[in-house]
């Protein structure tokens, strides 16, 4: 089963919205090398798996990711009892999150070759325990080491898990709604980061214990995300014996020289996503909170209520968003719709004295909007058997962009001394996330207006 043929224009990705077959998840094909191009559509045959099936698949894959994200948002709600009880410091504290991404900057690509080599299903299975175990010895251990170590294993597994997760939605929804699919899904990931910064609330008990309880729970729900990922892996064994006699499932052996063949399109989104991504979770994550207090005069409980709101909409948002691209067909303008919102946020914000709830909104806007048309995008401008290796390419620079925005934008607040006394110390990191920002709208733009228009595009987007 192949991905509907593409327009000229990456803008006019359109997505198959003819009656489907009752086929959903394309076999790979077994080519070792293959150029970037789509494989061939489908044929409709009653052995090959539903449209419930698809929809199966998609539920257990997001309840895989729900538990997967909430041991990811773990760490915060009990970074004060670390500190009281067990005597870590700032640093400590953060390097048990740092140590998440930074192997991720070599091994996601590693990741995605495997999942291209092995399978999204055998490698969302296989990630899935490798976060379990890193989640377990997080939990378990008594010093700081075992810890981090803890936290390193989970990272290894978490990204490669994220991107079997996502290979397996452009697998089993190539004929339509792979946008909605893979909106719904990183929804109730996010939802599962949003339960993590909830559970001092709703397991006040675990809290009241210590460090431990909490850490404990967040290993339960790795050991629930390992179940959805089990039964995800099982069906698909069920749908892949199914469909032998049609075509087969074969791994594909990886050759370098395929990279080159992803087209500018792709080298574009690429950009985007260094660019968005270090913005969004740079200062979204690590610097939102502190700059609302200290630059705008929110109090601590305010300003991270301000944050989880640009979280909280996208839970919803995601999913929509993703909905209205698969129903209008298109994806490269709400993609550069959705870029061009975050420099004219964080430019309200710097800039002006526009109330924080418009900028909170621009951002909950693009936050929803940019991964539910990126990722989906992304599975349309490469070949499904080398989907696993475009996002783990991907993912590689936006974990060293995440990385590298955080240590300059933190090394531009120490220079300018920024803080509660000098609020104006905070211009020139608002700078640098601004003109990452507005670089990222440039990419989404010339990735709407001219990357389509290439020959050398219209080749890759073909069928
Ligand atoms: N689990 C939170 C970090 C996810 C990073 C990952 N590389 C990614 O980009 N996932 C897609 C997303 O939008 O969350």
């Amino acid at each position: 089963m192949r991905p509907p043929p593409m327009g000229g224009r990456v803008a006019e990705c359109r997505v198959v919205t003819a009656p489907l077959p009752l086929v959903t998840a394309p076999r790979r094909e077994s080519a070792p090398s293959v150029p970037d191009r789509p494989p061939k559509t489908p044929t409709m045959n009653d052995k090959s798996p539903s449209r419930a099936v698809a929809w199966l698949v998609c539920a257990l894959v997001a309840a895989s990711l729900y538990g997967n994200y909430y041991v990811y948002d773990s760490i915060g709600p009990v970074a004060d009892a670390l500190q009281r009880q067990r005597g870590f410091s700032d640093q400590q504290i953060g390097l048990l999150n740092a140590i998440y991404s930074l192997p991720n900057v070599v091994l996601i690509l590693v990741g995605g070759v495997l999942v291209d080599r092995f399978g999204a299903a055998r490698m969302t299975l296989w990630t899935a325990a490798v976060c379990l175990l890193g989640a377990l010895l997080t939990a378990l251990s008594p010093g700081f080491a075992g810890m981090a170590a803890g936290r390193l294993l989970f990272g290894i597994g978490a990204e490669t898990f994220g991107i079997a997760t996502l290979a397996a939605l452009a697998q089993y929804f190539v004929g339509g709604k792979v946008a909605f699919s893979m909106g719904l899904a990183l929804s109730i990931g996010r939802l599962g980061s949003f339960s993590s910064d909830m559970s001092p609330t709703w397991f006040p008990q675990a809290y009241a214990q210590g460090w431990q309880p909490p850490l404990l729970i967040a290993a339960a729900m790795a050991a629930a995300s390992f179940g959805g990922a089990l039964l995800y892996w099982w069906l698909d064994r069920r749908v892949a014996a199914a469909d032998k006699g049609i075509a087969q499932q074969q791994a594909q052996p990886f050759v370098w020289r395929d990279l080159l063949h992803f087209g500018k399109a792709y080298w574009f989104l690429l950009a985007l996503c260094v660019l968005w991504y270090s913005v969004i979770l740079a200062f979204r994550s690590t610097f939102a909170i502190k700059y609302f207090q200290h630059a705008h005069g929110l109090d601590l409980a305010a300003a991270g209520a301000m944050n989880s709101y640009v979280f909280l909409a996208a839970v919803f948002a995601t999913p929509a968003f993703g909905w209205l691209c698969d129903r209008v067909g298109r994806y490269a303008p709400f993609l550069a719709f959705g870029a061009v919102l975050l420099p004219i946020a964080m430019a309200l914000m710097a800039l002006t004295a526009t109330s924080l709830w418009v900028s909170t909104a621009l951002i909950g806007v693009s936050f929803s909007l940019v991964p539910a048309v990126m990722w989906p995008l992304a599975s349309r401008l490469v070949s499904p058997s080398r989907f696993g290796t475009a996002i783990g390419l991907m993912w590689v620079a936006q974990n060293a962009g995440i990385a590298g925005a955080n240590l300059v934008a933190g090394w531009l607040n120490d220079r300018a001394g920024a803080g509660a006394q000098n609020p104006a110390g905070y211009e020139s990191m608002m700078l640098f996330f601004g003109l990452a920002s507005v670089g990222g709208a440039v990419f989404a733009l010339i990735l709407w207006l001219t990357a389509g228009r290439r020959a050398q595009e219209r080749a890759a987007l073909a069928a």
